[in-house]
C-alpha cells in the first residue's frame, strides 16, 4: 500500500501549536546546533534564491535532527512588497528519515512566526534583565504579533511600545496584541529606557541607533536578513555584546554583521550549553537570521505527533 500523504493547511497548523512545549524544543534545539557534530543534526548552509526581477527571494532550507528523528524541508519566501499576499509565503515537506519517502506538506507561515518570536524570547530569557518591564517593538508587521506573545510568555511587561514606518499600520498591530500598548511616532522615542527591543522590520537601512538605547538593554534584531542590508546602526553593533542563533550563517547573510565588521561573542546555543557566559548586565544584541532549518524541523516533528494523534481523534 502507497503511505498516506498528510496535507495541512495553515488552520491545521495553528490547531497543533503549543508555544509553551514549542519553546522547550527550540531550546534543546539551539543547544544541539552549537554542539556541532556532537549535536547530532545535519544543518547544511541554506539555498537563497534571488528573484530580483519581482523584487523577492527564496530561501530553501533542509534538516536532519537525530534527537527528533525527524528530516525536512522548508520553503520560504521573501518578498516585502507584497501587499494582499503574505510577505513570508512558506511551505514545509516532511519525510521519513528512514526511507526519504514523503510523509507530510504543510503550511509554513504559522511556524515561522512561532518559531522566530519563541527564539527571540529564549535569547530573552537569557540575556536580558530579568526584572524586565518595558518592551518595545519596531516594525509591525507579522513579527511584531509573534514577539509580543512570545516574550509575553516570560514577562509580564507593564509598558509596551510599537513603532513603524507606516504608524496607520502600528495602529493596527496594537489593537491586535490584546494588551494596552503605546503607538509611537518615532522609533527614539518607542526604544527610550526600554528594556527589551526587538526590531523586526524590512528595512534596509538602519532603524535603531546606539545613543537611543539604555545601557544594559538587550536587543532581539530579527530582520536584514540580506548581506547589504542593516537594522542595526553599526555602532550599536560594535559596541554590544552579539550573540547570534548560527556563526556560520550570521557572517554570510547579514549586513547587521557584515557591514558592521562586529565581533561575534557567541552562539546563543553555546549560552544554553553553558560554554559561554550570558552578559546579560552589558548591552546584548541577539541578531537572528532564522536560518536553523533543524529548529523548524523539531518544530515540525512535534507537529507531526500532534497529527497524527489529531487525525485519530
Ligand atoms: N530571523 C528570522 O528568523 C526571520 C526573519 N524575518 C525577517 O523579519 C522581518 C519582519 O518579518 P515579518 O514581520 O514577517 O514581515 P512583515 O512584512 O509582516 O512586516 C515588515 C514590517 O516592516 C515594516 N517596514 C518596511 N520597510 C520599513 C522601513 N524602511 N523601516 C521601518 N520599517 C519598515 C513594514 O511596514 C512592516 O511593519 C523581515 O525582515 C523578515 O524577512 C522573518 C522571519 C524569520
Ligand atoms: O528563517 C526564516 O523563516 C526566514 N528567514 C529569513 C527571512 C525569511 C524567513
Amino acid at each position: 500500500m502507497e503511505p498516506s500523504l498528510d496535507i495541512l493547511s495553515k488552520e491545521d497548523v495553528k490547531k497543533c501549536i503549543n508555544a509553551e512545549v514549542l519553546m522547550e524544543k527550540l531550546e534543546f534545539a539551539l543547544a544541539d546546533y552549537s554542539k556541532g557534530e556532537d549535536g547530532g543534526t545535519q544543518q547544511p548552509l541554506r539555498l537563497t534564491i534571488p528573484v530580483d526581477h519581482y523584487k523577492g527571494r527564496q530561501f530553501v532550507m533542509s534538516a536532519f535532527s537525530q534527537r527528533e528523528n525527524a528530516l525536512a524541508t522548508k520553503v520560504v519566501g521573501f518578498y516585502p512588497e507584497n501587499k494582499d499576499e503574505p510577505t513570508h509565503p512558506s511551505d514545509i515537506m516532511l519525510y521519513n528519515p528512514l526511507n526519504g519517502s514523503l510523509q507530510a506538506i504543510m503550511d509554513g507561515t504559522v511556524i515561522t512566526e512561532y518559531r522566530t518570536g519563541l527564539v527571540s524570547a529564549i535569547a530573552s530569557k537569557h540575556l536580558a534583565n530579568p526584572t524586565s518591564k518595558i518592551l518595545a517593538i519596531l516594525g509591525s508587521g507579522v513579527q511584531c504579533t509573534g514577539h509580543f506573545n512570545a516574550l509575553s510568555l516570560l514577562y509580564n511587561f507593564d509598558d509596551v511600545r510599537i513603532w513603524n514606518i507606516n504608524i496607520q499600520s502600528a495602529e493596527i498591530a496594537a489593537k491586535k496584541l490584546g494588551k494596552p500598548c503605546r503607538v509611537c511616532t518615532t522609533a527614539e522615542e518607542a526604544v527610550k529606557d526600554a528594556d527589551i527591543i526587538c526590531t523586526v522590520t524590512s528595512t534596509s537601512t538602519p532603524v535603531l541607533n546606539k545613543d537611543w538605547v539604555k545601557p544594559g538593554c538587550h536587543i532581539n534584531s530579527v530582520g536584514a536578513v540580506k548581506p547589504k542590508w542593516q537594522e542595526l546602526e553599526s555602532d550599536l553593533m560594535r559596541s554590544s555584546v552579539v550573540y547570534v542563533d548560527s556563526k556560520e550563517a550570521a557572517c554570510q547573510e547579514t549586513g547587521d554583521i557584515i557591514i558592521s565588521k562586529c565581533e561575534i561573542y557567541a552562539e546563543i546555543g553555546e549560552v544554553i550549553n553553558g560554554q559561554k557566559e550570558a552578559r546579560w548586565h552589558e548591552t546584548t544584541v541577539f541578531k537572528s537570521v532564522g536560518k536553523l532549518s533543524h529548529k523548524k524541523y523539531i518544530f515540525i516533528k512535534y507537529l507531526n505527533k500532534l497529527i497524527y494523534l489529531y487525525s485519530q481523534l
